[in-house]
């Protein structure tokens, strides 16, 4: 009989040591699954002036050869305490041999992205490859995110957009440390 109160018999790994083995595909995105916190900077020409963040980055796997992603930033005032909630997005990172990655990101602003691009050294680059916007989302025509993992316990994040006629340019860094 099916005891619904059970738990999930799948549940997610966050590190690459755990149950379930990671699929070999995902060799070269291992060392970002777990937990990321850390600050940023960001800003765009049409804003009034630049801002800092804090954000917090999620990477799992339940092993097959795709990583779920989860990314909450929340704005900080001048002595960076917590301001307000800011973006957040999640989604799955589909690896392909070659280091290869097929990205589908969606975020509650009505914007949802196919990114594709190179997973590699401790590195990941995804460009847009498609955008789809809900009818009263702002106008977002490109982006491209790149992933550095400075060393074991550190993830740099450097994120451009093309948006509500602007060219690709840049609209926020961050600087990640590893919380688990
Ligand atoms: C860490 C993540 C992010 C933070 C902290 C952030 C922060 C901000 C802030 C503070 C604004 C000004 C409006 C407001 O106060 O809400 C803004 C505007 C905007 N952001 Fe972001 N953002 C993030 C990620 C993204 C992403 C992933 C996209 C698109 C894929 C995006 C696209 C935009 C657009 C289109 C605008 C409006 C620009 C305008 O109307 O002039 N942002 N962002």
């Amino acid at each position: 009989m099916f005891d619904p109160a059970a738990e999930h018999p799948y549940p997610d790994s966050h590190r690459p040591d755990a149950p379930p083995a990671p699929h070999p595909l995902l060799a070269p995105v291992l060392g970002l699954l777990g937990t990321w916190r850390g600050r940023g900077e960001g800003g765009y020409p049409t804003l009034d002036g630049d801002f800092a963040y804090g954000q917090e980055v999620v990477f799992s796997h339940d092993g097959r050869p795709f990583l779920r992603y989860e990314a909450r930033a929340w704005l900080l005032d001048a002595e960076d305490a917590p301001l307000r909630p800011a973006a957040r997005e999640s989604g799955w990172w589909r690896l392909q041999p070659d280091g290869r990655v097929e990205a589908l990101i969606t975020q509650p602003t009505g914007i949802a992205e196919i990114a594709v691009g190179q997973a590699g050294k401790g590195t990941v680059d995804l460009s847009t490859h498609d955008v789809a916007l809900t009818p009263t989302a702002k106008e977002v025509t490109a982006t491209r995110r790149r992933y550095t993992l400075a060393d074991d316990a550190t993830l740099t994040f450097a994120f451009d957009l093309a948006a509500v006629g602007r060219p690709l340019q840049h609209h926020l860094s961050a600087s990640l440390r590893r919380t688990q």
